[in-house]
């Protein structure tokens, strides 16, 4: 059962970055990172801190160059085709610079003025991220939290498809975390594509509708958050050409594989959390590349803890070419 369909086209994927590479000073800080962002609805990008999230979406935003790989937003090349798609695409990656002395509606009237958005597309705005009530008042005297709504509000001006939001939340107190993920709810409910990433499980299982989890420059495990919170016993789904090859690799890697049609089934012979990451490691390391390799039937909690934590990332570490 799944709320999202993992199998469709390349052309309906929102945003979808293949085997993106990043390098500061011979540190890799993406290292093949494949990710797929499902059109419409809530997608989490989940990872501990530096694991490669902003950096990830700034190469997205054309901010950051790749050093390999490729993204695409839409179906459009980025950065290539950025000006052609940029008009589609809202993000808050820094805080954005707004005039303290000015009101909410004001700050907002002379960015939509910039743009050549009328002002009834304020007030839309406005009521979009619920500030309605406090358009009038100076920003100096808005909480971090409706600050951060303001943000938001700039970035609907130009009614963007897909929006993206690096870590909304950081800072906020509890009413202000609620207020911004009613606020991503309601602006997906309503057919956009959210992207949204954090370091907090809690958060991305409250609100998306579907994740991937980043560890060291990798997606590690991705799929539909209902998918992740059902039960049933852990496994890895792997989907790859050479199926044979790589059960008899995985089987003597000490491994319990099954197959049916849509590919392999990996999991752990003490019925423990199967590792994606060292599976994928495996195949890898004799060209076996996986086309699929998602963790299913797993709590979200399970899997992220398992995959990003500080045991598994040094043995995954130590095991890298
Ligand atoms: N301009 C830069 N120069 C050198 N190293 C960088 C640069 N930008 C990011 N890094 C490094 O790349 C790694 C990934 O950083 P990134 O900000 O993408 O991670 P993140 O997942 O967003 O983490 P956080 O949750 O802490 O923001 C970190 O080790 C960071 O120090």
């Amino acid at each position: 059962m799944s709320a999202v369909p993992w199998n469709q086209r390349a052309s309906e994927w929102a945003i979808q970055a293949t085997d993106l590479t990043k390098r500061y000073g011979g540190r890799a800080v993406l290292d093949g990172l494949n990710l797929n962002v499902p059109r419409g609805g809530v997608h989490g990008l989940l990872g501990p801190n530096g694991s490669g999230k902003t950096t990830s979406i700034r190469i997205m935003l054309g901010l950051v160059r790749a050093n390999g790989g490729s993204v695409e937003i839409l179906g459009h090349p980025i950065p290539k085709a950025l000006p052609r798609v940029i008009g589609q695409v809202g993000a808050i990656v820094e805080s954005p610079k707004f005039s303290p002395r000015m009101s909410g509606r004001h700050n907002l009237n002379v960015l939509a003025d910039s743009i050549g958005a009328p002002h009834r597309r304020v007030s839309e705005v406005l009521l979009e991220v619920g500030l309605t009530a406090d358009a009038e008042r100076h920003f100096t005297t808005y909480s971090l939290g409706m600050k951060q709504r303001l943000a938001i509000a700039a970035t609907l001006l130009k009614r963007p498809e897909v929006l993206i939001f690096d870590e909304p939340t950081n800072g906020l107190d509890p009413v202000g975390i609620h207020d911004i993920r009613a606020t991503m709810r309601g602006l997906a409910d309503a057919g956009r594509t959210v992207l949204v990433s954090s370091h907090i499980l809690s958060e991305i299982e409250q609100i998306a509708d579907s994740v991937s989890i980043i560890a060291r420059g990798r997606v590690v495990a991705e799929g539909s958050i209902a998918d992740f919170l059902s039960d049933g016993a852990p496994h890895v789904r792997v989907r790859l050409e050479r199926a044979l090859e790589a059960t008899d690799l995985l089987r003597a890697a000490g491994w319990k594989v099954d197959t049916d049609e849509s590919g392999l089934r990996v999991s752990a012979r003490d019925r423990g959390v199967p590792d994606a990451a060292v599976i994928a490691e495996t195949l890898g390391r004799v060209g076996l590349w996986p086309q699929e390799l998602t963790t299913e039937r797993r709590s979200l909690e399970q899997v992220f803890l398992h995959l990003t934590s500080g045991a598994h990332l040094g043995s995954s570490q130590s095991g890298r070419r």
